[in-house]
């Protein structure tokens, strides 16, 4: 019951030196060894170290972290990328030309392959330190006694010797033996078993294996419930954490939803690419009368054009640009998928203090037996006898200090400062029943001038339920009656009502002091309440009205008095008129069905008085539902709820390392503003992925038309576009553009659009439509209007000969260079249509995507140089065309994006129609 800042002992000042150093080289002292041996071989005491020794231990132990484990080394990484499915396809291709004597051909494809595994592992490791990066927002701390007193330090600096303090919500830092106390842990972290166990200073030393001692505590586990001060006997990769990390091989990154749905649409069109080689190969030797190694080029052509190799390690790359965009905001998420799921968020449940509110309270009324104070009483005022009896339990039951702590604890002490009403060592504390969220209540037996007292302050209708009688003015008591009950529940609800935050208080004169929490809280004299203003944040208004245009829902979810949600909730635009008030008792009684009905009929509702394991019921009965969840929480006991919700949200300022551990997002300013950014921020990620898979498919019809032209027409059309001609494309000038689309700035409108539906695919057929069928159309015209005017010009008709060493294969050679430039200036304008999926492109500001305007001056150079060095052009089968035909170039782009603005113009009308019928 007691907290560690009130033990006080005989501080020892440890021997610094050689023994630290012993013990760094052979491992440790044995933990199970009596507290009194621990403490020698340690060279510590019950009051811990002195700062100068602490710091001396670190530099000999290092500091108390799981170094990384190495890894996977540069040529691994290109090993798995080169074997990679898709690349493997690839291997093939090249094969086939090599058998088919195009040697050149076969080279390329293999450098192809190279580069590709290259690109592929950079992207992937940019991806996987962009999440490794966040760790460094969240900095652990711990509590430690140093120099005689308590402490904050980084987890980091704990140092074998440090007398450590372990309470509820803690995630302990270090391996260490308790000294006193009695601790719930959960060690699933390192035994896999999921009951919580107790650990107990007062334990004996048992057999077995470490973990199964009573009275040792692990880093990275847990502290569900109580308090203890331990002493840390190792640290970093010497705990048992540390041992199961430098054994175990690393995790694999598990594939967000998003990345497998495009790993499956990759393999379609793979698996469609070689059906076609397969289908094309007999038809153009049989039909068109092509030789076999023309029928092999071609076929390997269409492999080639149609695989998709760079899509995935792209879409990888543009999660992790959108984790990192994040952190930005300051919501600091987990896993890679984290990203998209928020996107598809469709119910944010949310607390109210803090997320909400500014967690930033003031007593603005007070009510003393029967007088009320509002305003509450100013510095100087002189006190009754009852106003005054309730300043000394505000003040003693209390954990905060004027200036920190937490701020339901510290307005009161504030409060009651101002009457001149002071405790700040609490000196005759003898006992502590911390705040349960369950109960709501807290209490403190305090002696004051050798007097026991209990003092208790909590929920009102909590510390009302076990008063018996109540104070007056001069500080007599009388039994509390009904009618006055009524009085007080009336006078309550009159302050919740204005959207306060009401704390009863009582207190009771013993004897003894009481065994248990139920023998202490009961017979109690009401003293009166305080009322406590929180005000809204003032982004939340905004954050909240953005949710409702984005179609989510926003349900508080608060274990304050329902007046005072419901107040809090209209304040901040949560819910326009009244909204359904459900209490945690109404909750409970409610079978899992009722609740999913109730959530289902999608009305206006504020959970209030619920206990955190209430929250889970609303999780689950909303994702029975269908809906993505978004769920708040802060204390220890949120965390099952935050795990079954699609994304748990812990604060990062004032929650419990146990729900930060649950969470899939933490937000660093614990503002449910930047909830909504996140979402926000997801969407758009999403969004941008669909971008440039669009600019992928968009070029695959120029590529493959032309090759069907050639093969249907038996050869009498000449082949538009050489296979290496196709890779310059695919693999060359239309990298840099595709993953600037990945950056792309949000599309306005963005969220003023429901949520996406969880079973909506990322590629559905309006996009493969508007890829391959209308901007690919477009392009394939353009591209071969290009073509045959540079063929017809040199005097060319169906059949003639193009090979080397004809009249024409100048002429030829200048025609491909026209196709492959015709298909690099159509990209141009796709990338710039596909920066908005229904906006007009000047809503999102033409240039405001630099690294666009960028790639595209890397695929225009890139271009030069393939149609211009002569070395290059022998390889790519180039000739660079009259530069009036170059001009004819400078009008595709436009074209091909015209057109697309046209078509989102028609069909944002056609919405605008729809939605005015
Ligand atoms: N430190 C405390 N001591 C006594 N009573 C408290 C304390 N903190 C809160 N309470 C009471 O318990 C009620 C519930 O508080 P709790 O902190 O559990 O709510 P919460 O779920 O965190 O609230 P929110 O959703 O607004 O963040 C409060 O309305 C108040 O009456």
């Amino acid at each position: 019951m007691e907290t560690p800042n009130r033990a006080r002992r005989g501080r020892t000042v440890p021997q610094p030196g050689t023994v630290a150093e012993k013990q760094a080289a052979t491992g440790g002292p044995d933990p199970r060894a009596p507290l009194a041996e621990l403490y020698r071989a340690l060279s510590a005491g019950p009051e811990g170290l002195e700062t100068a020794e602490a710091r001396r231990r670190l530099t000999t132990y290092g500091p108390n972290e799981l170094r990384r484990q190495r890894r996977r080394s540069w040529w691994r990484e290109l090993g798995r990328q080169v074997v990679h499915p898709l690349a493997l396809l690839l291997w093939v291709a090249a094969a086939l030309a090599w058998v088919a004597g195009t040697a050149v051909l076969a080279v390329a494809i293999l450098v192809v392959i190279a580069l590709n595994a290259l690109f592929a592992s950079a992207q992937e490791r940019q991806a996987e330190r962009a999440v490794e990066a966040l760790t460094r927002y969240l900095p652990r701390h711990a509590r430690v006694r140093r120099d005689g007193r308590w402490q904050e330090i980084l987890a980091a600096e704990l140092v074998p010797g440090d007398v450590l303090a372990v309470a509820e919500g803690d995630r302990i830092s270090a391996d260490a033996r308790l000294i006193d106390g009695l601790v719930e842990v959960d060690l699933s972290a390192l035994t896999g078993e999921s009951q919580p166990v107790y650990r107990s200073a007062d334990a004996p030393s048992s057999a077995g294996g470490p973990t199964e001692a009573a009275n040792l505590v692990f880093s990275g586990t847990n502290c569900l419930s109580g308090e203890a001060r331990a002493l840390v006997h190792a640290t970093g990769m010497r705990t048992e954490l540390g041992r199961i990390a430098a054994l175990s091989q690393r995790v694999g990154r598990e594939e967000s939803p998003l990345e497998k749905q495009v790993r499956r649409v990759a393999w379609l069109i793979a698996a469609v690419a070689v059906g076609a080689g397969l289908v094309f190969f007999p038809i153009g030797v049989f039909v068109a009368g092509m030789s076999i190694s023309d029928a092999f080029t071609f076929a390997i052509g269409l492999l080639v054009a149609n695989v998709p190799e760079g899509l995935l390690p792209t879409i990888t790359l543009a999660l992790a640009v959108g984790v990192r965009s994040l952190a930005r905001v300051g919501a600091v998420v987990k896993r890679l998928s984290a990203v998209e799921t928020l996107g598809s968020t469709d119910v944010i449940c949310t607390d109210k203090t803090g997320t909400l509110t500014e967690n930033k309270m003031r007593v603005v009324a007070v009510r003393a037996a029967d007088t009320l104070l509002d305003p509450a009483p100013g510095p100087g005022t002189r006190p009754d006898a009852a106003l005054c009896a309730l300043a000394v339990a505000v003040t003693a039951c209390n954990n905060a200090h004027v200036d920190s702590g937490d701020p339901t604890e510290v307005a009161p002490l504030r409060f009651a400062a101002d009457l001149g009403v002071t405790d700040p060592d609490h000196a005759g504390r003898r006992a502590q029943f911390r705040f349960d969220p369950k109960l709501r209540l807290m209490s403190t037996v305090d002696e004051e001038a050798g007097q026991l007292w209990l003092h208790t302050k909590g929920a009102p209708e909590e510390v009302l339920r076990r008063c018996t009688s109540v104070i007056r003015a001069d500080g007599s008591e009388r039994p509390l009656d009904e009618a006055y009950r009524k009085e007080l529940d009336a006078a309550v609800t009159a302050q919740a009502g204005q959207g306060r935050r009401v704390l009863g208080v009582a207190r009771r004169r013993l004897t003894t002091v009481p065994a248990g929490r139920a023998d202490a809280e009961r017979e109690l004299t009401f003293l009166g309440f305080v009322a406590m203003v929180d005000p809204p944040r003032p982004e939340v208004p905004e954050a909240v009205a953005r949710c409702h245009t984005a179609g989510i829902r926003i349900i508080m979810v608060t274990g304050d008095h329902g007046l005072t949600a419901a107040a809090i909730a209209r304040q901040v635009g949560i819910t326009r008129g009244e909204p359904t008030v459900i209490t945690g008792a109404q909750l409970d009684r409610m079978a899992a069905n009722e609740l999913r009905h109730l959530l289902g009929e999608r009305r206006d509702v504020v959970f209030a008085r619920v206990s955190p394991e209430a929250k889970l019921h609303i999780a689950e009965a909303l994702r029975a539902n269908h809906e993505v969840v978004a769920m708040t929480g802060d204390g220890v006991n949120d965390a099952p709820a935050l795990r079954r919700a699609d994304i748990g949200v812990a604060m990062g300022r004032t929650g419990t390392d146990v729900t930060r551990e649950a969470a899939t997002m933490i937000l660093t300013d614990d503002n449910f503003a930047t909830i909504v950014a996140a979402v926000a921020a997801g969407r758009r990620v999403y969004d941008n992925v669909r971008k440039f898979i669009v600019y992928i498919f968009a070029h695959l019809t120029p590529e493959v038309v032309p090759f069907l032209i050639f093969a249907l027409s038996a050869g009498t059309v000449p082949l538009p576009l050489t296979v290496l001609q196709i890779l310059a494309i695919d693999l060359g000038t239309d990298t840099l553009p595709a993953l600037a689309l990945g950056r792309e700035p949000a599309e306005p409108g963005l969220m003023n659009r429901p949520p996406r539906r969880r079973s909506d695919k990322v590629v559905n057929a309006p996009m493969v439509i508007r890829g391959w069928g209308f901007l690919g159309l477009i392009a394939t015209v353009l591209v071969l209007s290009g073509f045959f005017t540079l063929l017809l010009r040199a005097g060319w008709t169906p059949g003639a000969p193009t090979g080397p060493g004809t009249p024409l294969h100048d002429a030829y050679r200048e025609a491909t260079t026209m196709t492959f430039l015709g298909i690099v200036s159509c990209q141009i304008g796709t990338a710039f249509a596909v920066r908005t999926e229904h906006a007009s492109l000047r809503s999102v500001g033409v240039f405001s995507n630099r690294l666009l305007l960028r790639g595209i001056a890397f695929e225009i150079v890139f271009a030069a140089l393939i149609v211009t060095v002569p070395p290059v052009q022998d390889v790519f089968g180039t000739r660079p065309p009259e530069p009036a035909m170059l001009a004819l170039l400078l009008a595709f782009p436009p074209i091909v994006w015209g057109a697309d603005e046209l078509r989102r113009a028609a069909r944002r009308h056609r919405h605008q129609r729809r939605s005015l019928i």
